[in-house]
């Protein structure tokens, strides 16, 4: 560690002191605060004292409104904005009521192109130890991984990001965004690959993972067919190395060379993947003999050994090698092929043919339309696919089948294949009651097509429905936090955690989907933190620290949107339809916390032990943990602003969930052991023999509505009708 990153450190062990200090004096808003660039908002609907408000200096658009906490009333036309799958770019934001389906971002190149600092780096003791990696696929440097930024960029910080201790706040303006989901963001890739083509090189140096060697499957043999929104799309279109999706996909033990990635990849011995024109590309490249070794392990055996060790709890079989990994055999040009994961007793033994990776189901060397015949209206279409609803064949069963969108013109093979393979690997092998099950991925006339079990809400219908008690939202909330602690245990985190992506079936029980943006946070045997990078979400659901650094910890990102979730069934509304201080109800929350700097209050670390702690003394207040406002009896200004209006016995544990601080948010575990969170009586899945038996809590029942309203696809439906 240099000696920048040490007097960095010991900058902010002195400013830690300072802070605490200040917990102990009586607060006054005013003095604490700077004296310049700070706003003072005296506003009759804010606060009557004069409170110190975080200031941001990089935005000319109007703030958006405050939202109110106080209604909680639900909207009549909760579709009206709705601008689902819409781009947002260089931070316009989308609806604030929950009606509106809020904008997921991909994204990870600032203006400049240049990469902006890894969050972690700038927190000395958030990681589980100093070694951290970029995830994989992320396409950045590990050189400057273990760098603060102030190192990386040798004091100079980029036009975008604002100092940390800087009175004004500059959100982080993105310019350059990566449109790998949306379709609609195609045009904007268009300037960015011509940069992107120059770093290709780098940024297909780990071509070697099960991602390339399905883009192989998909690609290299039907090429011609390539299932692309306008036909072409060559491997001269890759992204940006800084892809900002890191999901690890797992890696084949016997990996077959990709044909389509074999000319991109860099000289061996060399991992750099970085991005052209990046502060990192050159100047802080290290020689391949020192991270080599570091970057081959995290690329290549990290993977591979990922998803070994979940294999022998969660994969289902693979033909004739039970916990192996599903390899794509490629001996031939397929027009069917089938991965078929086995199921909670959905499907039976058997065998399959041609390109059957692992089955369970007797006929899938059948054709998909001869298994499968459609039934009833698309369930719904997002910036991944669209999702319809299929009955099998052989014993009337209903399943959900999301057939992945075609490629986009502008975006590379290795980005679309590593959001599929990311889908599907995750969906085959994960195996939870609050996870959506994977029944098999068919590639069948150059169509991809995941089939799934299926759930007849949209937990967003239902939240909808204005009809949900107490006991179910408390209900939902714990089985998605389930799910998430699974997933985390597992080393994953979702990073798209929104009530769009939360369905749940008849019997009350909630399933996560939708996990084309998941990454790989942690192997096994290794205690590294793998960062995630880009900003990857849906707006009102993001973390702040998501919109300020270029890597995070993708951890307290998933608890970030799992309070927001928690929040939007209570409130029927969205907190803040973005995380960024433009946004008036967003800064309102950041203000009154005797900071002005939005970037400090981000990269704030968990306050040593006081006295008072170790005397064990529960006088002293909780406020030094979670961001203390200055007038805690305000409810308009500060973090009471948002957990105010929740219910009292959860306030203390979302207030922690949504710290702005990620160092200081609560972690799964943490949350699972909170009193109230026990307490909550969820209904439940337990295994009964080879099968599974629902077990529903006493003090609820599950909300249904009309199967016409149960899917997104369905209201934007009804809403269309009732506006003709
Ligand atoms: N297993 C399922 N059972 C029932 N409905 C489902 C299922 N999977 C998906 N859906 C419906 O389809 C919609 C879109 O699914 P999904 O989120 O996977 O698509 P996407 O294209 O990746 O969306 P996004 O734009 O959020 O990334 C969901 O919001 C839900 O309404």
């Amino acid at each position: 560690m240099s000696s920048l990153t040490r007097l960095l450190q010991e900058k902010r062990r002195n400013e830690a002191e300072a802070y605490s200090a200040t917990q102990h004096s009586p607060v006054s808003s005013s003095s604490s605060a700077p004296p310049l660039d700070i706003e003072r908002q005296g506003a009759a609907d804010h606060s009557t004292a004069s409170i110190t408000t975080v200031t941001q200096v990089d935005s000319g658009e109007e703030s958006t409104p405050s939202s109110s906490f106080t209604g909680g009333h639900f909207p009549a036309s909760f579709l009206d904005a709705n601008s689902a799958h819409t781009a947002v770019l260089n931070g316009a934001s989308s609806g604030q009521r929950i009606g509106s389906r809020m904008t997921p971002h991909r994204l990870s190149i600032s203006s400049t192109g240049r990469q902006v600092t890894s969050l972690s780096s700038s927190i000395p003791y958030s990681v589980p130890n100093s070694n951290k990696e970029s995830a994989p696929g992320s396409g950045s440097n590990s050189s400057s991984l273990s760098s603060s930024w102030l190192e990386t960029y040798g004091g100079v910080l980029p036009s975008n990001v604002s100092a940390i201790d800087s009175n004004v706040i500059s959100s982080p303006k993105v310019d350059s965004v990566e449109p790998r989901f949306f379709i609609s963001k195609q045009k904007f890739q268009k300037s960015s690959n011509d940069n992107a083509n120059a770093a290709q090189a780098g940024s297909l140096s780990r071509s070697n993972s099960l991602s390339s060697q399905f883009g192989s499957f998909f690609f290299s043999k039907g090429s011609k067919d390539l299932p692309t929104s306008a036909g072409s799309g060559g491997s001269g279109s890759a992204s940006k190395s800084g892809s900002p999706v890191a999901t690890a996909i797992p890696k084949p033990s016997k990996a077959r060379q990709s044909s389509i990635y074999i000319s991109s990849r860099q000289p061996s011995g060399s991992y750099s993947e970085t991005l052209s024109g990046s502060p990192q590309s050159t100047a802080h490249e290290p020689p391949p003999s020192q991270n080599g070794p570091k970057s081959r392990h995290s690329s290549v055996a990290n993977l591979k050994s990922f998803f070994k060790k979940n294999s022998s709890t969660n994969l289902s079989v693979h033909t004739g090698s039970p916990g192996a990994m599903p390899v794509p055999f490629s001996s031939s040009t397929p027009t069917h092929t089938t991965f078929t994961a086995g199921s909670y007793g959905s499907g039976s033994g058997g065998t399959s043919a041609g390109e059957t990776i692992y089955c369970s189901a007797p006929d899938a060397n059948l054709p998909f339309y001869k298994r499968y015949v459609r039934t009833g209206e698309e369930l719904g279409a997002g910036a991944g696919g669209s999702v319809k609803l299929v009955k099998r064949s052989a014993d009337q069963k209903v399943f959900a089948v999301k057939e992945f969108r075609t490629k986009l013109d502008s975006e590379s093979k290795r980005d679309y294949v590593k959001k599929i393979t990311s889908e599907y690997c995750i969906g085959s092998t994960l195996r939870h009651p609050n996870i959506i099950e994977t029944i098999e991925i068919v590639y069948e006339n150059n169509r991809i097509l995941q089939v799934m079990e299926y759930c007849e809400y949209d937990l967003f219908a239902i939240v909808m429905s204005n009809k949900m008690s107490y006991e179910e939202i408390c209900c939902c909330f714990k089985q998605i936090l389930c799910g998430v602690q699974y997933l985390h245990g597992l080393g994953l985190a979702h990073r798209d955690l929104k009530l769009d992506n939360c369905v749940i079936n008849s019997k009350g029980i909630v399933k996560l989907i939708d996990f084309g943006a998941a990454v790989v946070f942690s192997y096994p045997l290794s205690k590294t933190l793998v960062e995630a990078s880009g900003i990857v979400g849906s707006d009102p659901y993001l973390a702040p620290e998501v919109c300020i650094f270029s890597k995070y910890d993708p951890r307290p990102v998933d608890i970030w949107s799992v309070a927001i979730i928690f929040a939007c069934m209570i409130l029927k509304k969205f907190p803040w339809k973005i995380p960024k201080l433009r946004d008036n109800s967003f800064k309102l929350f950041c203000s009154g916390r005797d900071c002005d700097s939005l970037s400090a209050l981000v990269t704030r670390t968990p306050d040593p032990p006081s006295y008072d702690k170790l005397v064990g003394d529960n006088a002293t207040s909780p406020k030094k943990t979670s961001n203390n406002p200055a007038d805690p009896n305000n409810p308009n200004i500060g973090p009471q602003r948002l957990y105010h209006s929740l219910p009292e016995e959860s306030q203390h544990i979302v207030a922690r969930m949504v710290d702005l601080a990620p160092a200081c948010r609560a972690s799964i575990e943490e949350i699972m052991d909170d009193p109230w969170v026990k307490s909550i009586q969820i209904c439940k899945m337990v295994e009964q023999g080879l099968n599974f038996k629902v077990i529903n809590a006493a003090d609820h029942k599950h909300t249904k509505v009309d199967q016409s309203e149960a899917h997104i696809a369905g209201l934007e439906r009804k809403k269309k009708k009732a506006a003709k």
